[in-house]
């Protein structure tokens, strides 16, 4: 079902399959064939954050698992406590080396397209902080529940750095221009409360709670006849991710030239010091 053009770059197999299990350093996979529904565990510790390598599990993932008959549904979680996802792993922008950096955003988008137009109907099981990238992998997803008094948001700009288009147009799909206009400006975290009542995300449930409301809701998706489901997300989504995939090179090269510069750089140097601080309180 995904197009064509996004099927263009085979990843490197990474992900190894044990009967209904699937296992890498970063991803435990699970798919219960009765109902069809798999379970992807993010655990790339401390904080999920997106390094190359990752985010080429992810799409190997995906990619498995849109190839198994059985499979209908995925659900997206973290097996790191409290965290979700911390988005992209700074450290590959920060003193990057060139060629992987290059490597690196093609990786982000090509896992983007994977889990933006997958055909599999997914939902995102919010169970910690999901900044930025975090927040770009929940509004991929075709439905968020989210655990309370965490946050989430696209907050590039308190870094110095700004979202791409397409993160900025998988945002106003979710929650509209005018408070994407305001989210992306101030680099707005919401907290669990306040994704709910903007629509970031669709339901709040314990973190307890989470992981049934999101095998309940994921019934409710798989009862679909699956083509009419994958074909109405397509209809919803395939100008936005054919906006990307016509622009990917020019993309990349944007995103490499724009995180050289030395501002970036200081930038970035500063936000990661912050952390660092925040820690040592
Ligand atoms: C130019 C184009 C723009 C591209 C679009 C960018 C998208 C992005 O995703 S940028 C990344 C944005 N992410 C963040 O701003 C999150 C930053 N992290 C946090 O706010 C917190 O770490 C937390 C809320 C996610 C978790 O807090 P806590 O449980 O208290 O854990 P620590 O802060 O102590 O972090 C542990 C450890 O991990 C390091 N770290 C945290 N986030 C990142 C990250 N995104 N990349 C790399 N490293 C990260 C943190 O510095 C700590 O490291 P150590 O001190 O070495 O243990």
């Amino acid at each position: 079902m995904a197009s064509s053009i996004l099927r263009r770059f085979i990843p490197r197999k990474t992900t190894w399959m044990y009967g209904q299990r699937m296992m890498s350093s970063t991803i435990d996979v699970s798919v219960d064939e009765q109902t069809g529904i798999a379970l992807m565990k993010m655990k790339r510790k401390p904080v999920n954050s997106l390094n190359l390598e990752f985010l080429q599990d992810i799409r190997n993932t995906i990619v498995t698992l849109e190839q198994n008959k059985k499979c209908k549904g995925l659900i997206l979680t973290s097996d790191v406590p409290k965290i979700f996802s911390a988005g992209i792993d700074i450290l590959e922008m920060y003193q990057p080396n060139e060629e992987r950096l290059h490597n690196f955003w093609r990786a982000l988008q090509d896992m983007w397209l994977q889990l933006y137009m997958t055909p599999l109907a997914t939902i995102a099981a919010i169970n910690g902080h999901s900044p930025a990238g975090g927040c770009l992998i929940s509004i991929s997803c075709d439905y968020r529940i989210m655990a309370p008094n965490y946050t989430i948001g696209l907050n590039e700009t308190l870094l110095g750095i700004v979202a791409p288009f397409w993160f900025k147009d998988a945002m106003c799909n979710t929650v509209g221009y005018r408070e994407t206009e305001i989210a992306l400006a101030l680099g707005k975290l919401y907290s669990t409360d306040e994704a709910l009542q903007k629509g970031l995300v669709d339901e709040v449930v314990t973190s307890e709670q989470i992981m049934e409301a999101a095998q309940r809701k994921m019934l409710e998706y798989v009862k679909i006849p699956n083509m009419a489901r994958a074909m109405s997300k397509q209809l919803m989504r395939q100008e936005t991710a054919d906006k990307l995939c016509s622009t990917q090179d020019s993309d990349v090269q944007n995103f490499v030239n724009f995180c050289l510069q030395d501002k970036v750089q200081q930038s970035l140097g500063f936000y990661l010091e912050q952390l660092k601080k925040r820690k040592s309180k």
